[in-house]
């Protein structure tokens, strides 16, 4: 294990306990009961008061990069003081891009997230290999190189993901299934002595994962797979149910919560980090990687 790699650096958020990594989604409603405009500075606000409020109790944070879009270029420079907060704090980031397409292009996007330097700098980001695994080795360079990571789609906690998701790849795998296997599959190859792999898969907390054709019976073979777990929280998921729903499959688990933190304004934000971290905690007591 080492701390120059993400999945190091996982790990060691895992033996301090924190599994919580919290969203940040600066939706209109969300804005507006923070008493902040919905424009870039009120984004920036809010995503710089939950850095501060996360650091040291939350394993990473997610900034959901489509609600600071919609502000054009003065999103970004917003985002990029966000991030530069977070690295100050020390908190791991994942850019919740989910970007995805051919080889060339989507190597572009993983230079802008992950090369270190880079204004929009970020530790790990949301791929989408639905163009074919082999479209990520832009990004995979650099969790090779530098210490970044991935987390690429599986099986997504929204309802309409299933008609998708659940079909069957040419190797007969559901296309969930697949995208899980080949993310372990890299892990094992590229760093075997890991006790936690730098690529994981994105899994919905909302889902019965055995309709996927996913086994959560066994923890996969080799380092244990980074899983981000949207959709406790505002979503349904319940997060005292997180070893049930991942079982085998969940000894690297990052719970997410956005709106279920974010609600109810920035007063009490940081007792709302430190319950949610909690009560995941507890729910894995027994499953620190
Ligand atoms: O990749 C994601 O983060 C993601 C995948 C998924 O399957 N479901 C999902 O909700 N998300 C994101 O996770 C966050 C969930 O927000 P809440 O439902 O407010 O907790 C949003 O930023 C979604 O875009």
């Amino acid at each position: 294990m080492t701390d120059r790699t993400f999945g190091g650096r996982l790990a060691a958020e895992f033996a301090a306990g924190r599994h919580l990594c919290v969203g940040i989604d600066p939706h209109a409603p969300l804005l507006a009961d923070w008493g902040l405009a919905d424009d870039a500075a009120g984004a920036e606000r809010m995503g710089r008061v939950v850095v501060e409020a996360a650091a040291g109790l939350a394993a990473c944070v997610k900034p959901q990069i489509a609600f600071f879009e919609r502000f054009g270029s003065a999103g970004f420079a917003a985002l990029e003081r966000v991030l530069s907060d977070a690295r100050a704090a020390n908190l791991l980031v994942i850019a919740d891009v989910k970007r995805g397409d051919i080889g060339t292009s989507f190597a572009a996007y993983g230079d802008a997230w992950l090369t270190p330097g880079s204004p929009l700098e970020s530790d790990a980001m949301t791929v989408s290999a639905y163009q074919g695994f082999g479209t990520l080795t832009g990004a995979l360079r650099h969790v090779r190189e530098h210490g970044k990571g991935v987390f690429v789609l599986a099986a997504t906690s929204n309802p309409e993901a299933r008609e998708v998701q659940m079909a069957q790849r040419m190797d007969g795998k559901t296309v969930a299934a697949a995208m899980v296997d080949d993310a372990a599959a890299w892990n094992r190859a590229e760093a075997p002595r890991e006790a936690v792999g730098s690529v994981g898969v994105v899994l919905g907390a909302t889902l019965d994962l055995a309709d996927f054709g996913i086994d959560t019976g066994a923890k996969p073979d080799g380092p244990a797979l980074p899983v981000l777990a949207p959709g406790f929280g505002h979503q349904g998921g319940r997060v005292e149910e997180a070893r049930t729903l991942f079982g085998g499959i969940g000894h690297a688990l990052l719970a997410n919560e956005s709106r279920s933190i974010l609600a109810g304004g920035s007063a009490g934000i940081t007792e709302r980090i430190r319950e949610r971290g909690a009560a995941i905690a507890d729910a894995l007591d027994d499953r620190r990687a």
